[in-house]
């Protein structure tokens, strides 16, 4: 194993029961998260981002389970099977919010709206340091100045309603990052804010990581985010990696079909400003149809008659890049 991974997640399984329907969210994903490095989890809505993170964290719904694979987590006391751990069991509750954060999508349906925003930045730190009030009070001060946050001392005791959307997600950050942990997984931290806001969320996120070496999994539907935070990428495409490399590698050589219409979707520093954004044509299929053939078939520009027979397999570069296409050198 490689000393610098600190998360591993191989061939991973996250099935939903929906009535008699089995929706496969998450169908054999495999990825590494790096030492002190961000790791992009990008896709359409739906291609099951979301699940793959609430795998990791033990937050699946009680109609979510994973079903098969394996996250290992590369923590200071030895290597942990976090899939075989209880949702809510003592050792997952112990490394939740210390070692492995989360911050969501949307700061407002996360934050609590009767409690100030000090008092919910301090619940980690009740959960799982041993301070005074005193101290706890110092180490949320000293985290909102860092984040940014004008009148610190004054604001922790302000309700989420008194803060913008921007700092809201500040605030989520905070309690994310309150203990310091090894390994944060933000979902779209960034989607519901306006695009000045955005970049200084994002890159607030970075500044956090350089200082206290997080290692970060960042969710996000849009390649322009990942070009500007992430140093590797996993493009998802209905529950499946169908490509993953460096983000060189990515955005350099992009081998999948999906990938370079993701690319095309959004605009991107640097790129010709005549060039049309396009869209991809048709919706990702329903996520609990059985495929014996490449589930993008029919929304892919490159696609034959052998895409319509065969399923792809994993298929790795010498360089390590891989991609799940059957049509890669000819796409
Ligand atoms: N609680 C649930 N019950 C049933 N199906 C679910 C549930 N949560 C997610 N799914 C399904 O699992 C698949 C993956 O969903 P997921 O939320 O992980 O996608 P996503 O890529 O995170 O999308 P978004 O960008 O919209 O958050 C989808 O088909 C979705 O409908």
């Amino acid at each position: 194993m490689n000393q610098d991974v600190i998360l591993q997640v191989k061939h991973l399984q996250t099935k939903f029961r929906v009535g008699r329907k089995i929706v496969n969210a998450v169908n054999d994903v495999s990825f590494e998260l790096k030492k002190g490095r961000t790791l992009g989890i990008v896709g359409e809505s739906g291609c099951g981002k979301s699940a793959s993170a609430h795998s990791i964290m033990q937050l699946l719904p009680r109609s979510g389970n994973i079903t098969g694979g394996s996250v290992i987590y590369h923590g200071p006391k030895g290597d942990i099977r976090l899939e075989q751990l209880k949702r809510n069991g003592k050792m997952m509750r112990s490394l939740r919010g210390k070692e492995i954060s989360m911050i969501f999508q949307d700061p407002m349906s996360s934050l609590n709206p009767v409690y100030t925003v000090g008092r919910q930045m301090e619940e980690n730190l009740i959960r799982h340091e041993k301070l005074t009030k005193g101290e706890r009070k110092k180490r949320i001060v000293a985290m909102l100045e860092e984040l940014g946050i004008p009148d610190a001392e004054r604001r922790c005791g302000e309700y989420p309603h008194q803060f913008s959307g921007g700092m809201k997600q500040r605030v989520m950050i905070g309690i994310a990052m309150i203990c310091n942990p090894r390994i944060m997984i933000a979902d779209e931290p960034t989607t519901a804010l306006d695009v000045t806001i955005q970049a200084q969320i994002l890159e607030l996120m970075k500044d956090m990581q350089r200082k206290h070496g997080t290692s970060i999994v960042l969710i996000t539907h849009n390649m322009g985010i990942v070009a500007e935070a992430c140093e590797e990428v996993a493009v998802m495409y209905l529950g499946k990696v169908v490509e993953y490399g460096t983000l060189e590698q990515i955005f350099e050589n992009p081998l999948h079909p999906y990938t370079k219409a993701l690319m095309r979707s959004v605009p991107v520093i640097g790129m010709d400003r005549d060039r049309e954004l396009m869209t991809i044509p048709g919706a990702t299929p329903d996520a609990s149809t059985v495929f014996r053939h490449c589930e993008f078939v029919e929304r892919c520009g490159s696609a034959c008659g052998r895409c319509w027979q065969e399923m792809p397999e994993v298929i790795c570069m010498a360089d390590g890049h891989q991609v799940r296409c059957l049509r890669y050198k000819e796409s």
